[in-house]
């Protein structure tokens, strides 16, 4: 349920890419990651998915060393989405969201009713439900997305991951996906691009920039004009909404 990552530094050849990061997700926490193209959010989401081994540093689950779990029990706990999810090409729908149930089951358990409920209401979460059975490869991207979320949905996590969840989403689904994945009762650490969406769904944001953490804390806390200009290099306008409360960025261009 506290997913860590202390001091962390992972390394592509000799290139420092996550440059000791140290950051606490709490049990229920929607953290948003945000940062420049190449910053280091996808690589650091992967480290605390335990795909990557730290150089240095430690990814710890409630107090664990998620290095030295077995994958099958990082499964049951972490469910993974990342940017550019692909399967395999010969697979309906309902398919992918169904391995969403393969951490849970043994080999000689057999798929019961309550694993098709959880499948069927992980489609149902994400709009999908009457979509069961058309093969991947004709979804269009923004529903690939939303059936990655499904399986991930599916393997009923306490951890969730997401690189950008929302990049192929119209506004609509954007809204709907975020808000859906604010309420979950789960821990979740999302990357994301837009600001705005990151102060309206995130209780907290974590800054990257060259994979170094600037900033964390509260959207409050953390979204300044000042630091928009050091971080992205834009001049921005932020205060609270009229309309909803939560911050709004406004460009200045
Ligand atoms: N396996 C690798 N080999 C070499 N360089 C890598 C590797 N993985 C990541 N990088 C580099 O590390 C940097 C951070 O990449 P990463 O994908 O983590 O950034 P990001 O913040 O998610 O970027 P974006 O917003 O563009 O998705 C980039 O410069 C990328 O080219």
């Amino acid at each position: 349920m506290t997913l860590s990552a202390r001091s962390v530094v992972w390394k592509a050849g000799r290139k420092i890419i996550v440059d000791g990061v140290t950051l606490k997700a709490a049990p229920g926490t929607t953290l948003g990651l945000l940062g420049p193209n190449g910053s280091g959010k996808s690589s650091l989401i992967r480290l605390l998915a335990g795909l990557r081994a730290p150089a240095a540093g430690a990814v710890e689950l409630d107090g664990a060393a998620v290095g030295r779990m077995s994958r099958r029990r990082l499964a049951q706990r972490i469910a993974l989405v990342e940017q550019h999810a692909t399967t395999e090409a010969n697979v309906t729908v309902l398919d992918v969201v169904r391995l969403g149930r393969i951490p849970h089951r043994s080999p000689l358990s057999p798929w019961t009713r309550a694993d098709d409920e959880i499948v069927e209401r992980a489609l149902a979460r994400v709009e999908l439900a009457d979509r069961q059975g058309q093969l991947w490869h004709t979804l269009s991207g923004g529903e690939r997305q939303r059936v990655h979320l499904a399986r991930a949905l599916a393997q009923e996590p306490t951890d969730l991951l997401l690189d950008e969840p929302t990049n192929h989403l119209d506004i609509q689904h954007q809204l709907e996906i975020l808000k859906l994945v604010a309420e979950l009762p789960v821990t979740t650490v999302l990357a994301l691009h837009d600001l705005n969406l990151a102060a309206m769904f995130c209780n907290r944001l974590a800054i990257l920039k060259e994979g170094r953490l600037v900033a964390e804390g509260t959207p409050e806390e953390v979204l300044s004009e000042a630091m928009i200009a050091s971080v992205f290099g834009v001049r921005a306008h932020v205060a609270p909404s009229p309309l909803h409360g939560r911050l709004h960025v406004q460009y200045l261009v």
